[in-house]
């Protein structure tokens, strides 16, 4: 018992306590496996009812899991933070869906991307989830039912808005069906050849190096720095090249193995960046939703004003508003609008159909959960 890596250390626990821990820990599981093997069945019998009623039916329920992980986090006994019991029951839910049928994910690729880890932490490890090159091809994928949703960047809030995003939505038919809000962490990462005092070059997305601007200021004022078209991009090349550097997360750092020379060096500490999950579906309401519409007014003085003032008076709380040229003539532009709740909420409709008279085009992107996570 003495080699057992296990042991005790410590003068007071005896191997008898800790043997006694590890039977109770042991005797916890299979009761923890029991309970999610029930939970399991009841998610495929759910699925069963919701086949019978359509042949068509949607098995994932975004509303749902907002609600199962917001009642986890209410109820957590400790002392397991939160955020962490709620991701343990993320990953709970993600294996019971699968057994019905895995969901199909693309995503702003390539692998080792923010988005990466959004879909990740959205979907879950059972979804099966594949990179795209480009933010317009995750949306034709989704629009030609290859994948069940898509995964996009939307806006950061050190940097701003998206733009690809917003545009793609002018030539889509596509919903919101939900959104995930991520810390953004930045690292410095080298290969295994590159000394910190030999760094001459640093890649990364231009909207990295941009939020990391003030600390590469400080602290590698005379390294060239290159955007290229994704942080994890940018982890493969450093990869194999020689006094270069890259700013990456945490999932390209580990997919290329890179060394972290420095971590979180962005300048903002609650840099966040908040991603799309876009569907062909309306999502029921959650409790705690966010809808998002697209509008196109005449060009005329005061238009903005008789847009957002029935919001206004409604007392809905508008999140965002984005200005976008529009694609159609020169000096016309569209209102990308975010607000809090739901397209079923009396309020929200009633300030929707005011909108809909003064606007010359309302487009309605769907009512979606707020990220719970
Ligand atoms: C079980 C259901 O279907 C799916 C699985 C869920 C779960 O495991 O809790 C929740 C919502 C759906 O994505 C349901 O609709 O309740």
């Amino acid at each position: 018992m003495k080699d057992d890596k296990y042991a005790p250390h410590n003068e007071d626990g005896s191997d008898e306590d800790l043997n006694a821990l590890r039977e109770r820990i042991d005797d916890l599981d299979h009761r923890i496996m029991a309970l999610i093997s029930e939970r399991a069945e009841c998610a495929s019998t759910v699925a069963r009812v919701k086949l019978a009623e359509s042949p068509e039916a949607i098995f994932y329920r975004p509303e749902r899991e907002a609600q199962v992980l917001k009642r986890i986090m209410a109820l957590n006994p400790g002392p397991l933070a939160n955020e962490e019991m709620a991701r343990l029951f993320r990953e709970i839910m993600s294996a019971c869906l699968a057994l019905e049928k895995p969901l199909r994910v693309a995503y702003l690729g390539p692998e080792g991307t923010f988005t990466q880890q959004a879909a990740l932490k959205h979907f879950g490890d059972s979804a099966i989830c594949t990179p795209l090159p480009a933010i317009d091809e995750v949306f034709r994928e989704v629009e030609a039912g290859a994948v069940n949703y898509g995964v996009v960047p939307v806006e950061n809030s050190t940097e701003g808005i998206v733009n690809h995003t917003l545009d793609s939505f002018m030539d889509s038919s596509l919903r919101i069906c939900g959104e995930v809000v991520l810390r953004i962490h930045h690292h410095l990462l080298v290969g295994e050849n590159t000394r910190r005092d030999k760094v001459s070059r640093i890649y990364s997305h231009s909207q990295s190096l941009a939020q990391c601007r003030k600390w590469l200021d400080a602290h590698y004022p005379h390294a060239e720095r290159v955007a290229v078209s994704s942080n994890a991009e940018a982890a493969r090349r450093v990869k194999s090249e020689w006094h270069t550097a890259a700013i990456a997360g945490d999932m390209a750092a580990r997919l290329y193995a890179l060394e972290r020379l420095d971590e979180k060096i962005e300048d903002q500490p609650d840099n966040a960046t908040r991603f799309l999950i876009i569907g062909n579906h309306d999502v029921p309401p959650s409790g705690e939703d966010r809808t998002s519409l697209v509008a196109a007014m005449r060009n005329q003085p005061g238009a903005l004003h008789d847009l957002i003032e029935p919001f206004q008076r409604h007392e809905i709380d508008m999140t965002r508003l984005e200005t976008r040229p529009s694609r159609h003539g020169a000096w016309n532009y569209v209102f990308f609008i975010d607000f809090r709740g739901h397209l079923e909420d009396p309020r929200v409709r009633a300030a929707l159909d005011e909108v809909h008279q003064r606007a010359s085009d309302v487009r309605l992107l769907g009512s979606y959960p707020m990220g719970v996570l």
